[in-house]
């Protein structure tokens, strides 16, 4: 669930660019980039610059500098396939033909690596990189090349040639791409996995400016109203005098969002398909209550703690229904970054202590339920647990508002490998014993899909794999699998390998 954004405007975009990435970060932390499009020679030229790492230390002011023009587009990564740790697998990716595109990918696709041979042999394009959004950028590039031929290169063009790309990639994705000279193109999957959304702003000389970005917190963050969500399949291009063209580009498209933007993913005050994000998570504490009071007497139960940031929405209204008292017990260290993003089980589970830490007083002889959004590889709570009974908790209950993760996810949640999952092979009292709790409750998912697909009578389903093992896109192989997860821990054992490297040379990780 990388971040991502496009602008055309008629001022210049690498403040506006840089701007709308931060408030995206949250939906990435490994690298950033931003390509904008010079005013010279009607915006061919491509000015780019990206590298790992937070937006803020990306970008200092001499790369700002560098990067004119009123039409641009900027990526905020969290690496679901590839490697990680590689500068080069930073977005946005660059073709120079046809035409020169850059492309910036939220998602994962899961027959990249067959592509990958398809590409070689038949369309004969050279891939550099193990990155999925670079076999993307070059299935678009052969299939814009195969569109346009010698005719113009018009939107009815571009559109039979996303018709196309939709036909031969599967998975996730919501796209943003710049074609030189001609304008940016924004398009998102036929599942509607991946979230995208248009948005608009009047400049002070009464023209248009557009974007396009992940989650509508950046259109708001950036003086933009929301105009609408982008369709699941669709696609739009906005032409370089700001003319916007839309169409359907996918046969079946159907609205199923992944139900983890809800969870966790997404910021609370964003608003996905028509869905509040924070009014989903209020929903989601509603029918965590539900489960609670049939599993632990309300009164046994003194206090409800969050266990900041993400859950804080579910815990207060699970708090109120319960009618006991919400209260911080843990101060969270804003400089750490959001733990399950960060590539490597090693580093997350140093930075769980870095960030959070209990206030003793709240938990003192107390009951405590401690609330957590999502339980995933159980690295917050089992630290979380044993961090309330140091500060001498009574007994120390943990609900999660979003049932067991059992599945591997195959759509830009990186979890690629079932056995990396708490809950995969163990009942809930076996995961309860290995977290250290006194009981643990977790969310029902009938109800919890029910609860927040009421927000929205459009939606067809949702895409919540990791918690039913059923994959929306319905052709996800064996080998895809593999494929997959084989390569993320293929990055992994490399990066360890350089961690243990610098550690003996004294090293300095950078
Ligand atoms: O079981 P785990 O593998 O630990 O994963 C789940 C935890 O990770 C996330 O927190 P994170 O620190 O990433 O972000 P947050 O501050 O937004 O809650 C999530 O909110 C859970 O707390
Ligand atoms: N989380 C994402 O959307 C990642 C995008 C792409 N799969 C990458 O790894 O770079
Ligand atoms: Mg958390």
């Amino acid at each position: 669930m990388c971040g991502i954004v496009g602008v055309i405007s008629k001022a210049p975009v690498n403040q506006l660019i840089y701007d709308a990435l931060l408030l995206l970060q949250h939906r990435g932390q490994d690298a950033a980039g931003i390509v904008t499009a010079g005013p010279d020679h009607r915006g061919t030229k491509f000015f780019m610059h990206k590298a790992r790492g937070m937006v803020r230390d990306v970008f200092r002011t001499r790369n700002m500098r560098a990067l004119p023009g009123q039409i641009g587009l900027g990526q905020v990564r969290y690496p679901t396939a590839g490697n990680a740790y590689s500068e080069e697998e930073a977005q946005p990716f660059y073709v120079n033909a046809p035409f020169g595109l850059v492309l910036v990918h939220n998602g994962n696709l899961t027959n990249a690596h067959a592509l990958k041979g398809e590409l070689f042999a038949i369309d004969r394009r050279h891939l550099n990189t193990e990155s999925d959004t670079e076999v993307l950028i070059n299935v678009l590039a052969h299939e814009l090349e195969s569109a346009a031929r010698d005719q113009a290169l018009t939107p009815a063009v571009i559109f039979d040639a996303v018709a196309a790309v939709h036909k031969r990639i599967k998975g996730s994705y919501a796209v943003v791409c710049l074609i030189a000279g001609h304008g940016l193109l924004a398009f998102r999957d036929p599942y509607g996995i991946r979230p995208l959304c248009l948005g608009e702003a009047m400049l002070p000389d009464g023209s248009r400016e557009l974007m396009v970005a992940s989650e509508s917190v950046a259109l708001e963050g950036t003086g933009h109203q929301f105009v609408r969500d982008v369709q699941p399949g669709e696609a739009i291009f906005i032409d370089y005098e700001g003319a916007l063209h839309a169409s359907q580009c996918a046969a079946k498209p159907t609205l199923n969002p992944c139900i983890f933007e809800f969870v966790y993913l997404a910021r609370p005050d964003s608003v996905i398909d028509g869905i509040s994000v924070y009014q989903a998570r209020l929903n989601m504490g509603e029918t965590l209550a539900q489960r609670v009071i049939s599993t632990v007497p309300p009164t046994e139960i003194d206090v409800v703690i969050p266990i900041p940031e993400s859950s804080r929405p579910s815990a207060m209204q699970l708090a109120q229904r319960l009618g006991k008292p919400y209260r911080e017990g843990f101060v969270k260290n804003r400089y750490v970054g959001r733990t399950f993003i960060m590539p490597g089980q090693g580093q997350r589970k140093k930075s769980v202590r870095q960030k959070l830490n209990a206030i003793g007083s709240e938990f003192k002889g107390r009951r405590v339920l401690l609330v957590d959004d999502s339980i995933v590889r159980g690295t917050t709570s089992r630290e979380i647990v044993q961090m309330a009974r140091e500060a001498g908790a009574a007994k120390v209950y943990l609900a999660s508002a979003a049932p067991p993760v059992r599945h591997p996810n195959v759509y830009g949640i990186d979890m690629p490998t079932k056995t990396e999952l708490i809950a995969h092979g163990r009942s809930s009292d076996e995961v309860r014993d290995y977290i250290g709790c006194d009981a643990l409750i977790y969310q029902d998912l009938a109800a919890m899909k029910k609860a927040v697909g009421l927000l929205q009578p459009a939606l067809a389903g949702f895409e919540a794999s990791c918690f039913d093992g059923v994959y929306i896109t319905g052709d996800v192989s064996s080998e895809d699998f593999d494929a997959i997860s084989k390569q993320r821990s293929l990055g992994f054992e490399e990066e360890e390998d350089n961690r243990q490297r610098l550690a003996l040379q004294g090293g300095v990780e950078v």
